[in-house]
């Protein structure tokens, strides 16, 4: 369990990024902090593992202030994926992903094993662990970058917006990856996207923020389309404009579940 108790932070220039934010985020879940830009998304997801420290407030994981932690070692418990891999142009794959364990003092040969078992787990082949990752497709390097965010068995995983400059396609592919390695590792998943049908797709809990980190909902998607809290948050999910918006049509005994233009999308079962 990740919370935030009353966080707030505010930039030597005067800008205030998040301001007295609470929240609780469950353990082997995703939650998925979504907004437009500049909200605040970035900051909260970097204060978890200190790479961002607050100006006030506390964070809490697993009950324990990570203000008294070495942010260091705290990173180290921490995955992170960014939006570009943010891979290390001149180290080849492998080595990407084996460096943050051999620098926790795993051995090497150790760490390029597990590394070659991570590259399985992410759903690339093994033959991509030698190249640079230059020479690797933009999906293919952001699969590099979870695996390098899943090496040092993390119990928590922070993904900063990680399938942002894909194509569609391998996007959506990404996308049901993650369902994927997050239910079958267990792991606690943080996502930042300003995309909210990837936030419904993904999110366990899915929050929704107004700039300065402001919580404008806080719920299950089924929960927010159901009631969304204000026009903002109906605004936001598409739900004034009659976006999601389905509807049944009788067709002789059958019930068809229509979108919004009147095209079918299912049936309903009975
Ligand atoms: N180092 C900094 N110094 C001053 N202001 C900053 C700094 N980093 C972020 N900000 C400001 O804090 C606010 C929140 O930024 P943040 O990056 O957390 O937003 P975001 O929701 O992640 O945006 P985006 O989706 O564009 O990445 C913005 O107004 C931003 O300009």
């Amino acid at each position: 369990m990740i919370e935030f108790r009353s966080v707030t932070k505010q930039f030597p220039d005067g800008t205030v990024a998040v301001d007295a934010f609470d929240l609780a985020i469950p353990p082997r879940k995703t939650t998925v902090l979504v907004g437009s830009s500049g909200c605040g998304k970035t900051t909260l997801l970097r204060m978890i593992n200190r790479m961002i420290d607050p100006s006030s407030g506390h964070i809490l994981i697993d009950g324990e202030d990570t203000g008294s932690l070495e942010p260091v070692k705290l990173r180290r418990r921490i995955g992170y994926v960014m939006q570009n891999s943010g891979l290390m142009p001149h180290r080849k794959v492998i080595d990407n992903v084996a460096t943050v364990p051999i620098l926790g003092g795993v051995p090497k040969k150790q760490a390029r094993d597990d590394a070659m078992k991570l590259l399985d787990t992410v759903g690339l082949d093994r033959s991509l662990a030698l190249k640079y990752p230059r020479q690797l497709s933009g999906g293919q390097q952001q699969r590099v970058g979870v695996a390098r965010g899943l090496a040092a068995d993390p119990n928590i995983l922070l993904m900063d917006e990680p399938f942002g400059a894909v194509d569609p396609i391998v996007r959506a592919e990404l996308q049901q990856e993650t369902i994927r390695l997050q239910e079958g590792l267990g792991k606690t998943v943080v996502f930042v996207t300003h995309d909210i049908d990837e936030a419904f797709l993904l999110g366990h809990q899915v929050v929704i923020l107004q700039k300065g980190g402001h919580i404008a909902q806080v719920g299950t998607p089924a929960e927010i389309l159901a009631h969304p809290a204000n026009d903002f948050v109906a605004s936001f999910v598409g739900a004034d404009r009659g976006k999601r918006a389905l509807r049944i049509q009788r067709v002789g005994d059958r019930d068809v579940v229509v979108d919004e233009n009147g095209t079918p999308t299912g049936v309903l079962q009975p």
